[in-house]
C-alpha cells in the first residue's frame, strides 16, 4: 500500500521544508492503518544520503486521495487549519473505466529549446488519434495564468513546479494522461512531484539535448539575449539545470540531425502501452 503523509506540524520536527512532506511504500507487507489514527511511522528518505527519522504523526490521507470511511478528524495542511477531506463515491477507477485508460503524469524536462513542447504536442495528437484523452500543462502557457505571479528566481521556479505538480496530480486522478512540459531544472522538485503520485504514475521524460543544440535552435532569441546579459538567470547559461539520472524515457539528440518530435513521442506511447496506461 502506498501512503502519503502530509503533516507540516509534526511534533519535534523542524528545520527543513522537505520534512513537511513524506511518502512511503509498504511493499508487500500488509499495513493496517486507519485514516485518522495516530501512528509511529519510520521514514527513510533518500536524497544524496539516507536520512532516517522516527516520526510521530497522523496519517492524513491515502495516496489515492481518499481519507477512508472514518473521516471524522480535522487536519492541518500547511496554513489550512481544520480541514477535512471529502470523499465522493465516483472514484478514479470508475473514471478510468469510462475513459478506457489509466490516469498518469508524463513529466517532460529539459533545457529551453530542447523540444519539450514539440514532443508534448506530438504525443497529445497521437493519443487523441487512439481515442485517449490527454492534457498539456506547458510551463510557458501556465505562466500566462495560474503562475503569472512567479519569476525565474530559484524559489519561484520551485513554486512553479510544485503548483504544476499538484495540478498534474488532479488531472491524473481525473483519469487523464497529463503531459507536463517544463524546464523543471531541479531534481528535488521533480522528485517531490513524483512522490505526489502512486508508484509508476509519474513518468519522467528527459529531453537529453545538449546546450549547444538548444542554443543553435534558439527559436525565441532568448539564448542570444542571455549571452548578451540582457536576460539574467537563464537556464543553462547562468542558471543551473540538473539532468535526471533515472528518467523512465530518455529522448536523445546530440547533433542538429535529430529524430522528429513524432518519432520521439512514439517512444513515450510505447512506454505507456507496455505499462498498461492505454487501457483501463
Ligand atoms: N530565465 C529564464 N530561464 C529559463 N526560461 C526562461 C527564462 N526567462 C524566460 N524563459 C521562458 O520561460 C520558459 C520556461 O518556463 P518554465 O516554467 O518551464 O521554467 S521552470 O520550469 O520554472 O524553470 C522557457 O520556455 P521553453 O523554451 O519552452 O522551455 C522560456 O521561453
Ligand atoms: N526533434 C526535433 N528536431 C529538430 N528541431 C526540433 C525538434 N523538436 C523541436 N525542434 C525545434 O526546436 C525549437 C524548440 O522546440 P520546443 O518544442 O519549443 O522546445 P522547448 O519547449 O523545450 O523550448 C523549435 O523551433 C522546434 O521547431
Amino acid at each position: 500500500m502506498n501512503l502519503i503523509g502530509v503533516n507540516p506540524a509534526l511534533p519535534g520536527i523542524s528545520g527543513s521544508k522537505k520534512l513537511g512532506f513524506f511518502s512511503f511504500n509498504g511493499g508487500n507487507q500488509p499495513i493496517n492503518l486507519k485514516p485518522g489514527g495516530v501512528y509511529q511511522i519510520k521514514v527513510a528518505m533518500e536524497e544524496k544520503q539516507t536520512l532516517k527519522l522516527d516520526v510521530q504523526g497522523k496519517v492524513d490521507r491515502f495516496a489515492n486521495g481518499h481519507a477512508g470511511k472514518n473521516h471524522s478528524h480535522l487536519s492541518t495542511i500547511g496554513n489550512s487549519t481544520n480541514i477535512k477531506w471529502h470523499v465522493c463515491p465516483v472514484e478514479k477507477t470508475d473514471r478510468q473505466k469510462l475513459l478506457q485508460q489509466r490516469g498518469c503524469v508524463i513529466w517532460i524536462t529539459g533545457l529551453s529549446g530542447s523540444g519539450k513542447s514539440s514532443v508534448a504536442c506530438a504525443l497529445s495528437q497521437m493519443l487523441y488519434q487512439r481515442g485517449k484523452l490527454s492534457y498539456i500543462l506547458d510551463g510557458d502557457n501556465v505562466r500566462h495564468g495560474l503562475n503569472r505571479d512567479l519569476s525565474f528566481k530559484a524559489e519561484d521556479r520551485v513554486e512553479n513546479i510544485r503548483r504544476v505538480g499538484e495540478v498534474a496530480k488532479l488531472f491524473a486522478d481525473s483519469g487523464f494522461i497529463c503531459i507536463a512540459c517544463l524546464i523543471s531544472p531541479y531534481k528535488s522538485d521533480r522528485a517531490a512531484c513524483r512522490a505526489m503520485l502512486p508508484t509508476g504514475d509519474f513518468i519522467e521524460v528527459f529531453m537529453d539535448v545538449p546546450l549547444r543544440v538548444c542554443e543553435g535552435r534558439d527559436p525565441k532569441g532568448l539564448y542570444k539575449l542571455a549571452r548578451a546579459g540582457k536576460i539574467k538567470g537563464f537556464t543553462g547559461i547562468d542558471d543551473p539545470y540538473e539532468s535526471p539520472l533515472d528518467a523512465e524515457v530518455v529522448l536523445q539528440c546530440n547533433t542538429g540531425d535529430c529524430s522528429t518530435p513524432r518519432d520521439m513521442a512514439e517512444k513515450v506511447v510505447s512506454y505507456l502501452e507496455e505499462k498498461g496506461y492505454l487501457q483501463a
